[in-house]
């Protein structure tokens, strides 16, 4: 599996986080991941894509520590990972993995409990802990659940400690496995505000789907797995690349067959960008 979001390329910057030709296999399995190169760039928001047993939880796994390369490297600020409690330690504060299910990761009696988890486990001191609580259940809009049992909280509510949880370890990288799942629209419109704002303050975000519209909107960059290996790029080249989508058994994003439409009518110059929710959309349907 070849390509990476080329962050030197960019601009020089190191990656904050990366895999160089990574392999994994679980064991007595067949290869899950081969060879693949991925560099998670400062500041910039990553979807992956692929088909359901891909391996995208895997390779998040990866990222964040869970699950060690079988060959290959992974990078945290270009040095190799070591892992033992320190290096682990180290890239665990760095990069925080909130997976699918939240029922996976809550555990504590309250929501601010298990958002205090995290930072207690690092020895802050119980005022820095209060205020990373109280920032990290701000960030997410839950400030009012602080006290709720987390069994009483609805699923929607659930993947919002969850994230919390991570959040409030004020990593550089947040990895999210399918965050939007299971979410309704105004569930998922709101999850997309508070993942704008923390990109806006400067965290990376990794995030795991298999909505392409919600890729193309959100992302800067595409990781798209598929049998044929990893392809990494610009959000809007890849998911323009019809091979690739087959191949990753991916449909076409709406906005772009909107978007081919506009532009065969003249009603989108060169070089503009096109719509990428319906509401921008429906500017180009609005009586002049
Ligand atoms: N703990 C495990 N032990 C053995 N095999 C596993 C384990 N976890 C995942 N696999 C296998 O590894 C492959 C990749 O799984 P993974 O969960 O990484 O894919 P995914 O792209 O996240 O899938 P989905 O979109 O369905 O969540 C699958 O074939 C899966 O069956």
């Amino acid at each position: 599996m070849s390509g990476s979001v080329d962050a030197h390329a960019r601009g020089g910057a190191v990656p904050v986080v990366e895999l160089a030709g990574a392999g994994f296999s679980y064991p007595d399995g067949p290869p899950v991941l081969r060879g693949v190169d991925l560099a998670v760039a400062g500041g910039r928001c990553l979807a992956l894509l692929g088909r359901n047993g891909s391996g995208k939880t895997t390779l998040m796994r990866l990222l964040s520590g869970g699950l060690r390369c079988g060959e290959g490297r992974l990078l945290l600020d270009g040095e190799p990972v070591a892992y033992d409690r320190a290096g682990l330690t180290r890239l665990r504060t760095t990069v925080q993995l909130v997976v699918q299910d939240p029922d996976d990761q809550l555990f504590a009696a309250s929501v601010a409990q298990d958002v205090s988890f995290g930072p207690m486990n690092l020895g802050l001191p119980e005022p820095e802990v209060r205020a990373r609580v109280a920032g990290a259940l701000d960030a997410l809009d839950i400030a009012a659940l602080a006290d709720r049992p987390t069994h009483l909280l609805s699923y929607g509510q659930r993947k919002r400690a969850a994230i919390a949880g991570a959040v409030a370890m004020r990593p550089r990288v947040l990895v999210l496995d399918e965050p939007t799942a299971g979410l309704d629209p105004h569930g998922q419109e709101r999850l997309l505000a508070v993942l704008e704002r923390l990109g806006e303050s400067g965290t990376t975000v990794v995030m795991a789907t298999h909505d392409v519209d919600l890729a193309l909107r959100w992302a800067d960059d595409a990781a798209v797995l598929s049998p044929a290996g990893l392809r990494t790029g610009p959000v809007a080249e890849l998911l323009a690349d019809r091979g690739l989508l087959e191949g990753a058994r991916l449909r076409r994003p709406w906005a772009m067959a909107a978007e081919e439409v506009l532009r065969a009518r003249g009603l989108l110059e060169s070089g503009s960008p096109g719509p990428r929710t319906p509401e921008e959309l429906g500017r180009w349907a609005a009586p002049a």
